[in-house]
């Protein structure tokens, strides 16, 4: 199915990020459109994170630039992206430890004044009702599968237009990682747009539309998922044959 009439919602063209003298982004060019899941794959130190973090203005840009929703995300912090809709589920998980399950589930939803948060915690017990059945237990008690669960969960609770997850599949065994690739791609589905960064090159490129491989701070080859995972440069970098 083409894309191409769809609204780009995320342009990066050019992107440079700089860690001091490191040069760790070095002209990244990559778009999600409406709809898309768009998968962004590469060896350990690729830079893959720190275009997440430039594309939510957490880090500082050295050069090029990042549009959302037409306008460039220079001067917006990172509260008015999330605000808007760019949500970014980090390296990690990055859940509230201390807190339970619904207590994190409604801090996801920080950016929203209306009425229908409980509601939308329902709708996501019913994504995963794993938290349903935990939702007064501690997050830091829960395993690592549990807890990359309730970050997505978290990051839903935020009505998202653009989906950033990095390395969900992180440090999970093989089960929970069949489980989590299976509800990101349940979540594109249901219409959320999402930039997925992984390691797991094979897993993140049978579920895209389009991927970008990346390596050592460029974007070396772009394409449909599918004719990606094909290529025999990318079967031999990524997929060890
Ligand atoms: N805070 C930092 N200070 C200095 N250098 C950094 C910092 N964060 C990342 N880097 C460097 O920038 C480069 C890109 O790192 P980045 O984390 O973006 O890669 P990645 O593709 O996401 O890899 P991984 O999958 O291991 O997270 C690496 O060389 C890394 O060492």
């Amino acid at each position: 199915m083409t894309q191409d009439n769809k609204q780009v919602l995320l342009e990066v063209r050019g992107l440079k990020v700089a860690y001091g003298g490191i040069q760790a982004v070095k002209g990244a060019t990559i778009e999600v459109r409406e709809g898309e899941l768009v998968s962004l794959i590469g060896a350990n130190g690729a830079g893959k994170t720190t275009t997440l973090k430039a594309v939510t203005g957490i880090q500082p840009i050295a050069d090029g630039e990042v549009h959302y929703l037409g306008r460039s995300i220079r001067g917006q912090g990172a509260w008015d992206l999330a605000k808007q809709g760019l949500v970014m589920i980090p390296e990690g998980r990055g859940t509230f430890t201390r807190m339970t399950i619904t207590e994190n589930l409604q801090m996801g939803a920080y950016t929203r004044n209306d009425k229908e948060i409980d509601a939308d915690i329902e709708k996501v017990f019913g994504i995963f009702p794993r938290l349903k059945e935990r939702r007064d237990q501690l997050a830091g008690t829960m395993s690592g599968g549990e807890q990359q669960m309730l970050a997505m969960g978290r990051a839903l609770m935020a009505r998202p237009k653009v989906l950033l997850l990095d390395e969900p599949s992180m440090g999970l065994s093989p089960i929970m990682v069949d489980k989590i690739f299976e509800v990101v791609g349940d979540i594109h589905k249901q219409g959320v747009t999402m930039l997925l960064v992984e390691q797991n090159a094979s897993r993140a490129l049978a579920i895209a539309d389009r991927g970008y491989v990346m390596e050592s701070g460029e974007v070396t080859m772009s394409g449909n998922g599918r004719d990606l995972l094909d290529d025999p440069k990318v079967r031999a970098a990524y997929l060890g044959e």
